[in-house]
């Protein structure tokens, strides 16, 4: 449509949509309704299932603005942004009303609670490839978290991003490889290059930050990161118009010293995330926080494990402390359950969305702190330093705000800010002025009905209100003879006439006006109030913070108490000795059937630092090598293990092989799948590391793969020398422990008893005798006949014949037997057994 041609509220709407990226639906408020346009229209119409119209050609469709907040919602969840165009000037009859976009909202930065998860961090991010570094920002504003970061490689960017999981990854136009080789992440949203430029970046960033340098966030020589970042920031403020005042800080990602734990093993260890379900998460097994901010916290913990002795110390102290005392222990979980979810709650009232109840609701948070911090000094017993000692000096009394709210708003405060009920009676003088007015006027109604039903004699009279006329008298058709001269008809409906009287409308104006009023002074009144506790917005974060920290040591605390958890000795050695240790996760879920501990002895240095385990099919060998690594893991987030005793040398690094799974979507088999993860391992495992391995080279012939194993478990030993479990069916690997000095063989021990086996999952020395392979096929159901075939090929290869040579097989559909060939035996060639020497 050309804009010559249009009413000037649709040049308002098309000069408004003009200045909008393409791909942004534009909700332009009418009255009670946002309505799109055009091809917003048709876009917006198939995905609500709301009917698309036509008006002077112009395509159509609305919804109802009380209602708006859900129909956001569902376009978010379409991978829509979404502006709102608001009304802000005054509404004036016969005059256009001044529109303007208040916000664009995306995948990434919705705060309505109905559209994020609670125990999980909300994240927008940034990437960009700068030289050899690959920076990394993210930004929850539901919290007010802002991060930086930078990765040496690609692998390491992608294992970060695997843990944020963002709903909205920002990366520039130029770069749309980088994207391509991370997979193409849910959410990523192209951005013109000049948002990441690095000076404007860095501008944006000191600007907002109101510092000169980036020196004192630890991010000043992040080129790749400050670009990241910059881009994030500005495309907050400028893109999408949000308030972004609850930023207080940028920090430097902790999991840059962390323990690094590749995308892969992420996802094999099920620590946040499992196929079989969420219950069966190393997160669920450790989760028994109180408040939302808890649970967020404690999935960071797991998912950047610390390797830094002295914190991991304060942490294991900490839980110590509250573990001490389980009526304290009680005590202070409790309370935490009053609190609820601050952070959002504040970072809500910080951005102006924020209504009475959540003021309110921080009220309530606050007024528990001093409490909080009585049962904190009594969980440290006197002692002024540690972490329980630090995070209770975090904690700030804001009592005196929280009585200010209290004082002032209602009991339980509306939803809306817009409708008045906000505040209490004798806080404002002329609030109570206008609120008796307007509940004489309706006293003086009450009277007129009565009066007029009397001077009328019409008994069913009733004055009544409603939006389009204000107050009218309504008369019942069999009563109009008695209508008086002085009633006005306003309207006629099925059974009834409307009237008013010059009376009432005088009446109308006093009470409305006096409503109206009321209601604007509530508003103004609460946007104050809330403009003077967001004052305090840092102390409320930083408090916040405390008690979520609080919240998760609890956790710990709580889990290692009802599962009789061990605290393990922690130290930066190279061994790694647990004692009946048992598996997270199983332990719990096998509560009735006892989960059969073991044990784990690994010496970085002399003694053993390569398991090699066999034994049959389902015995227990992949849940005993995960159990090590989850129980190293669980060590390094501060948590106690589930074991009798355990010692636990710091890694600096988890990797995991384990199943194959194909990724058909990059186009990799199974194979390629597995050969990838075990590059990876061994391009970057150190002599610090622990690697487990759950079968290596089952994907290929069965020398090929026996071969490739073989020389990743010996480079394993000889050249990086990282703490190594390999659970395999190569028996073969067995005689690695009489080459290598540090390789010891162990089997899940089982018992044969009458043609059947029982397992004892027990871990013990030496190697595995036998496979079982034919028992477990019969526990899992394969028919006899197979079974017994299957028996006598087996007793053929162990007695050193081929297994078919002269045995014909008959197949249903022949009617010649066909006589089959062995393949020829191929000759181990030692060359291939040193593939990485
Ligand atoms: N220590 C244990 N105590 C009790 N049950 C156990 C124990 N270890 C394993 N199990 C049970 O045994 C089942 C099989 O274990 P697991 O998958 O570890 O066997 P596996 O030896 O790796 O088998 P495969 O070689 O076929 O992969 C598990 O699902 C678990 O329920």
């Amino acid at each position: 449509m050309s804009d010559a041609a249009a009413t000037p509220m649709m040049k308002q709407y098309l000069a408004m949509r003009r200045d909008l990226p393409e791909d942004v639906l534009l909700l332009f408020r009418l009255g009670d309704f946002y309505e799109m346009f055009f091809e917003d229209a048709k876009v917006a119409s198939g995905i609500l299932n709301v009917a698309l119209t036509k008006r002077n050609g112009v395509p159509m469709c609305g919804v109802p603005h009380h209602a708006a907040q859900s129909y956001i919602g569902r376009l978010i969840r379409a991978g829509k942004r979404v502006a709102i165009g608001e009304q802000v000037g005054e509404v004036i009859p016969g005059k256009l009303v001044q529109r303007e976009v208040s916000e664009v909202i995306s995948a990434g930065t919705v705060t309505d609670g109905r559209f994020i998860e609670a125990d999980k961090g909300h994240f927008l991010a940034g990437i960009f490839k700068e030289g050899k570094k690959f920076g990394l920002a993210c930004v929850d504003l539901t919290t007010g978290g802002f991060e930086v970061g930078e990765f040496d490689s690609v692998e390491a960017l992608h294992d970060e991003l695997t843990r944020l999981t963002p709903s909205e990854l920002l990366y520039a136009e130029e770069q749309k490889d980088l994207l391509e080789v991370l997979g193409t992440p849910r959410g990523a949203q192209v951005c013109e290059g000049y948002l990441f430029l690095q000076e404007q970046g860095f501008h944006a960033l000191t600007k907002h930050f109101a510092v000169q340098s980036l020196d004192g966030f630890g991010c000043g020589e992040m080129t790749a990161g400050v670009c990241a970042a910059g881009a994030v920031m500005q495309y907050l403020q400028f893109q999408l118009r949000k308030d972004v005042g609850h930023l207080k800080r940028l920090r430097v990602m902790s999991s840059l010293d962390g323990v690094w734990i590749d995308a892969a093993s992420q996802s094999h260890l099920e620590l946040v995330q499992s196929r079989g379900g969420a219950e069966h998460t190393l997160l669920h097994a450790l989760n028994r926080t109180c408040t939302p901010m808890g649970a967020r916290l404690l999935r960071r913990w797991v998912l950047h494990p610390l390797s830094d002795l002295e914190k991991l110390v304060a942490r294991q102290d900490g839980v110590a402390a509250l573990l001490k005392d389980g009526r304290l222990l009680g005590q202070v979980r409790e309370m935490l359950k009053e609190i609820r979810d601050m952070e959002r709650t504040s970072g809500r009232l910080s951005q102006g969305s924020g209504n009475a109840r959540d003021l309110s609701s921080l009220a309530q948070a606050l007024n528990l702190v001093p409490g909080l911090k009585m049962l904190l000094e009594e969980v440290q017993g006197g002692a002024a330093k540690g972490l329980i000692a630090q995070l209770h000096g975090q904690m700030f009394d804001l009592t005196e705000l929280a009585a200010e709210i209290e004082t002032a708003l209602v009991e339980e405060p509306p939803a809306t800010i817009k409708d008045g009920g906000i505040f209490r009676e004798g806080i404002f003088a002329e609030l109570d002025e206008l609120r008796s007015a307007s509940m004489q006027g309706r006293d003086w109604l009450a009277k007129l009905q009565n009066d007029e039903i009397e001077r009328t004699g019409i008994k069913s009279l009733k004055i009544k209100y409603n939006a389009v006329f204000g107050y009218f008298i309504e008369i019942t058709k069999s009563n109009l003879s008695s209508v008086p001269a002085d009633y006005v008809r306003k309207q006629t409906t099925s059974n009834a006439e409307r009237f008013i009287t010059d009376g009432l409308k005088r009446m109308e104006d006093k009470i409305l006006g006096a409503d109206e009023r009321a209601k604007a002074l509530e508003l103004e009144e609460f946007v104050a109030l809330r403009t003077r506790a967001m004052a305090q917005l840092e102390s409320i974060q930083q408090t916040a913070e405390a008690m979520a920290t609080v919240d998760v040591l609890g956790s710990l605390a709580e889990t290692a108490r009802l599962f009789n958890y061990a605290r393990p000795a922690l130290s930066e050695s190279r061994d790694l000795f647990i004692r009946d240790g048992r598996h997270p996760v199983l332990d719990q879920q096998l509560a009735g059937e006892r989960f059969v501990p073991n044990d784990t002895e690994l010496e970085g240095v002399e003694g053993c630092r390569l398991m090699v385990i066999t034994g049959p099919n389902m015995a227990g060998k992949s849940t005993y090598i995960r159990q090590v690594a989850l129980l190293t893991l669980m060590a390094q987030v501060g948590s106690f293990l589930p074991a009798a005793e355990a010692h636990i040398g710091l890694v600096d690094r988890i990797f995991t092989r384990i199943g194959a799974s194909d990724d058909l979507s990059k186009g990799q088999s199974t194979f390629m799948v597995e050969m990838n993860e075990t590059a990876l391992i061994l391009n970057h495992a150190t002599e610090r590391s622990l690697v487990i391995l759950d079968e290596i080279g089952r994907g290929t012939s069965t020398f090929d793969g026996l071969s490739i194993a073989w020389s990743v478990a010996e480079h394993l030993h000889d050249v990086i020398g990282a703490r190594t479990l390999f659970a395999t069916h190569y028996h073969e690997l067995t005689a690695l422990a009489g080459i290598c000095s540090g390789a010891r063989n162990f089997n899940v021990a089982v018992k044969e008893w009458n043609q059947q086996i029982i397992f004892l999952r027990k871990i013990v020395a030496g190697s595995a005798e036998k496979s079982y392979g034919i028992q477990v096929a019969r526990l899992a159901g394969v028919p006899e006949g197979g079974l017994h075939r299957a028996r006598g090929i087996l007793d053929r290869l162990e007695a050193g014949h081929p297994p078919n040579e002269g045995i014909t097989i008959m197949r249903e559909t022949e009617t010649e037997p066909v006589v089959r060939k062995r393949r020829p035996v191929v000759e181990v060639d030692d060359s291939q057994l040193s593939l990485f020497g």
